[in-house]
């Protein structure tokens, strides 16, 4: 197969849904990743501050109207368009380096746009402080990684708990405080499962009502806590974050605060899971390692050296041999969803077989057409997929279905044989800071181009 740069497409390809997809991603010469694999990585790289946590951070910054100053703030496509809905509702956004400043002195409005809204999930979790702050709120459904049906019962439940009207019409949520003075009101509220969003909406909606309110069966992921870090720091009284019940003791209003947003765990691990496929010698920090301690865990089972430098920064060796292990994913402290496309990446190289059981969401195995495309084995029936190790992966153009599938995808293509052409990158781009930058800074050989790429 001739995957050279031409002028024009050389030759008619079969047709399968999949390589339609990169017809047309050749056709409209948008941007792909090319990495030409099996060479061996060596240095350190830094980790940019959490994606799920600053989303997070800027809808809990809507909550005072002395605004705040968020440090460790990664470039993320997300990031940009979490800023552009705010500039929608009036609040101004100053961006110097990694440092955010948020002003919402001026929040005038209290819906956000369906084209912004929809392409990310956490744009939607500023209902809950939109609402605390202004009595009423409107937000379109969100968007975010299409890897199953992802419904906002949960949030939408939650602040009907706390003393608000809820309607969804036409694709748009409508929320209103009940009571005359536009607040809401402490309450009791179990989860039935323990959404992030859900924790985090009803978590900033409470900062502001009256009374207090309990948040069972919550979220126990890092952002949560770092959201509720935030919170306190701006005048909240919120206990509890980090364990499966939180209180939050609603108060007048909060204030300005200074905050330093957690490491991305995830992009810790996706390059923690870079190294082992590469067979190479990686240092990572800034990272907490107790966010870590399921991706670490799993490592070691698999025969990962991993190795713990400093109280920030852990180094991963790679080896020759590694066993195959089974993973299923599970709310925090489990096994991370987010981390299941890399790690099944790094399954398709062990010895023997191991199954992979995302239970998180019905539809998060998209990658592994992609992964076998690539000569991997892996054998999928509903949310289970058995994976049987191969010696070898093979380059080969490849669609990146989500986020997380597309980072599987490269660190996939900087262990194979030959190049590989990663497609469909506005997914990357939306959740991994500089990562060619970073790469390319420990030896990995890849490059960005519109060229056209004959397949
Ligand atoms: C921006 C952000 O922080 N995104 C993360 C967040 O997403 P997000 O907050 O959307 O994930 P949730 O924890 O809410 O979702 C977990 C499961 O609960 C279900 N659910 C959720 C809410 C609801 O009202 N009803 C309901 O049924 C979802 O469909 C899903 O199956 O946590 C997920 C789980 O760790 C991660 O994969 C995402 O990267
Ligand atoms: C699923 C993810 O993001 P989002 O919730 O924004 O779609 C993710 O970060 O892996």
């Amino acid at each position: 197969m001739d995957r050279g740069s031409t002028s024009q497409i050389s030759e008619p390809i079969e047709s399968n849904p999949s390589d339609n997809l990169q017809m047309t991603q050749i056709e409209q010469n948008t941007p792909v990743l090319r990495i030409i694999g099996k060479v061996p990585l060596s240095g350190h790289v830094p980790i940019s501050g959490a994606k799920n946590s600053i989303l997070a951070l800027m809808a809990g910054s809507l909550l005072s109207s002395e605004g705040c100053r968020i440090r460790n703030v990664p470039y993320l496509a997300d990031v940009k368009s979490m800023s552009d809905i705010l500039e929608t509702l009036g609040v101004k956004i100053s961006r110097s380096g990694e440092v955010l400043d948020i002003d919402t002195s001026n929040l005038t409005k209290n819906s956000a746009p369906y084209e912004l809204v929809s392409k990310m999930r956490a744009s939607f979790f500023a209902l809950g402080s939109l609402l605390a702050r202004l009595g009423s709120a409107k937000m379109p459904l969100p968007g975010g990684c299409a890897i199953g049906a992802r419904p906002v019962d949960l949030h939408v439940r939650g602040l009907q708990a706390l003393g608000a009207s809820v309607q969804i019409e036409h694709g748009i949520v409508h929320a209103h405080a009940n009571s005359r003075n536009g607040k809401l009101q402490g309450a009791k509220i179990y989860l039935d499962c323990p959404s992030v969003g859900a924790t985090e909406t009803l978590m900033m909606a409470a900062t502001l009502a009256e009374g207090e309110t309990m948040i069972e069966n919550a979220a126990q992921e890092p952002e949560v806590v770092d959201l509720a870090d935030l919170c306190i720091a701006m005048g909240a009284k919120i206990r509890g974050a980090g364990t499966n019940t939180i209180f939050i003791e609603g108060v007048e209003k909060l204030h300005f605060a200074d905050f330093t947003a957690i490491p991305d765990r995830i992009e810790a691990a996706t390059f923690m899971v870079a190294a082992a496929m590469t067979r190479s010698t990686l240092s990572m920090s800034p990272i907490v390692p107790a966010h870590l301690t399921a991706a670490i865990s799993k490592l070691q089972d698999m025969g990962v050296t991993v190795r713990q430098d400093a109280p920030d920064r852990i180094t991963v060796i790679g080896g020759d041999h590694y066993r195959a292990i089974d993973i299923e994913t599970l709310p925090y402290p489990g096994f991370p969803t987010d981390m299941q496309a890399q790690f099944m990446a790094l399954l398709t190289i062990c010895e023997g077989s191991g199954v992979v059981n995302e239970t998180v969401y019905e539809n998060r195995l998209q990658h592994v057409a992609e992964l076998n495309r690539m000569g991997a084995n892996i054998r999928l029936k509903n949310n289970v997929a058995v994976v049987t190790g191969v010696p070898q992966l093979s380059g080969a153009p490849v669609m990146a279905t989500d986020l997380r599938a597309s980072a599987a995808l490269v660190i996939a293509g900087l262990a194979a044989d030959g190049e590989t052409t990663v497609m469909g990158l506005h997914h990357l781009d939306r959740g991994y800071d500089r990562i060619e930058e970073k790469l390319r800074n420990v030896g990995a050989k890849l490059y960005r181009t519109t060229e056209v790429v004959s397949v």
